[in-house]
């Protein structure tokens, strides 16, 4: 897993895989006069810039490059955030790429947080049957998650990211630079999945945040170190079909959460009520120690993330049954046997997911 430093001072790191490619990490990259090109190739002529109105300058930046190169530029906006993740929003992409001619050899920019990757993800998963796809995310959410392993999805009234496409980018750039402009809540959501990365396989990535709750200090080291082990795990298995679902900790819950506050929740804040959750079911089956437990409530609290929540069990657990990693009826939850060592403890007796809940709730 070693990522050497260039002398440019940025970091790479290789996502492998049928299709490898490779995150870059450092400062100012999406000032640097031909980077997204690079990452992009020669070949795709057209270029569709998808972007909500927050990341205009950003993408207008991104495009007058692209153009300067000699493409022909299509910029997209879509709406803000979770409203983007919307298969409407898929459709009038594909409309608009339809509209100028995008042909198998094009590609797709998605410049913005994980709600934009993913829904430009997907829609580049599915024109043509997939076209080159090179994301740049600008959200600390995006960069160390969902960015990383070719996830893509929009979601249902019925659940989370209930359609999707595994579709990998041809490259990632993670402009550290354009952290500087994310409103702090949305920071600190996507230390929910940095903390993830540290409790499932890096406990160092723990006692960093233990160091630095706000994750301002440490913030390029979280990035990184989220990174590789998101990058180890999918390199390994790119489908999920096994170890990968060890990257969902904490989402099972969460997702519900999402679903039942109509997705106007920030993901990472319901992932980290996900975690508490999963760790209570952890400690409840005898898996968990009590300590590690407790590191779990006042880590995220420190990082200024829910360590309770309230509102009703039924509507959650009715949630919880389309999550994907359930078989059948039963329900498959990632916990912890220990940090660091997570594992997959499926269809818990249903007194004790309440019991782990009402810990929640408390
Ligand atoms: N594909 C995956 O593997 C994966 C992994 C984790 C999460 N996700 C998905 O990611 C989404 C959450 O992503 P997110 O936390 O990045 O939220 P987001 O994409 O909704 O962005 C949060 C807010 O920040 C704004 N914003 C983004 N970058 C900005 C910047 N640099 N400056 C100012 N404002 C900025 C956005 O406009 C938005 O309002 C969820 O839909 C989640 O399901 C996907
Ligand atoms: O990449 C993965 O695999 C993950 O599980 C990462 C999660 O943080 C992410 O939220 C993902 O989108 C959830 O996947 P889903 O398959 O449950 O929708
Ligand atoms: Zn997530």
């Amino acid at each position: 897993m070693s990522s050497p430093i260039l002398t440019s001072g940025c970091t790479r790191i290789r996502i492998g895989g049928d299709r490898p490619y490779e995150a870059v990490v450092g400062h100012g990259l999406t000032r640097e006069a031909g980077e997204t090109g690079r990452v992009l190739g020669a070949e795709p002529l057209r270029v569709a810039v998808v972007h909500s109105r927050a990341l205009l300058a950003t993408a207008r930046r991104i495009a007058r490059e692209l153009t300067d190169e000699g493409r022909i530029v299509v910029s997209l906006e879509v709406p803000e955030g979770e409203a983007a993740k919307d298969m409407t929003v898929v459709v009038g992409l594909w409309r608009a790429l339809a509209d100028a001619g995008f042909t198998r050899s094009d590609a797709v920019v998605a410049v913005g947080g994980g709600a934009t990757t993913d829904l430009a993800g997907f829609a580049a998963a599915g024109w043509l049957r997939g076209v080159r796809l090179v994301l740049v995310p600008t959200t600390l959410l995006g960069m160390v998650d969902a960015a990383i392993g070719g996830k893509t999805a929009v979601n249902l009234p019925q659940g989370k990211n209930l359609v999707g496409a595994f579709h990998p980018p041809a490259g990632v750039l993670c402009d550290l630079d354009l952290l500087d402009t994310l409103p702090p809540a949305d920071y600190v959501s996507g230390l929910a999945e940095v903390i993830k990365a540290g409790f499932i396989a890096d406990p160092e990535i723990l006692r960093l945040v233990e160091d630095d709750p706000a994750g301002a200090v440490h913030t390029r080291e979280l990035v990184e170190r989220a990174i590789r082990v998101k990058a180890e795990v999918v390199t390994e298995d790119f489908r999920e079909d096994g170890r990968r679902e060890h990257l969902n900790y904490g989402h099972t819950l969460g997702h519900a959460i999402e679903r039942v506050a109509g997705y106007r929740v920030r993901h990472g804040e319901a992932v980290a009520a996900g975690m508490v959750f999963a760790a209570e079911l952890a400690r409840l089956d005898g898996r968990l120690s009590a300590a590690d437990t407790q590191r779990h409530r006042t880590l995220l609290a420190a990082a200024g993330l829910p360590t309770t929540h309230g509102g009703a069990w039924a509507p959650l657990r009715d949630a919880m049954g389309i999550d994907k990693k359930t078989r059948g009826n039963r329900l498959r939850f990632v916990v912890l046997d220990a940090i660091g060592r997570p594992a997959l403890f499926t269809a818990p007796d249903e007194d004790l997911l309440r019991a782990a809940y009402e810990r929640l709730a408390r």
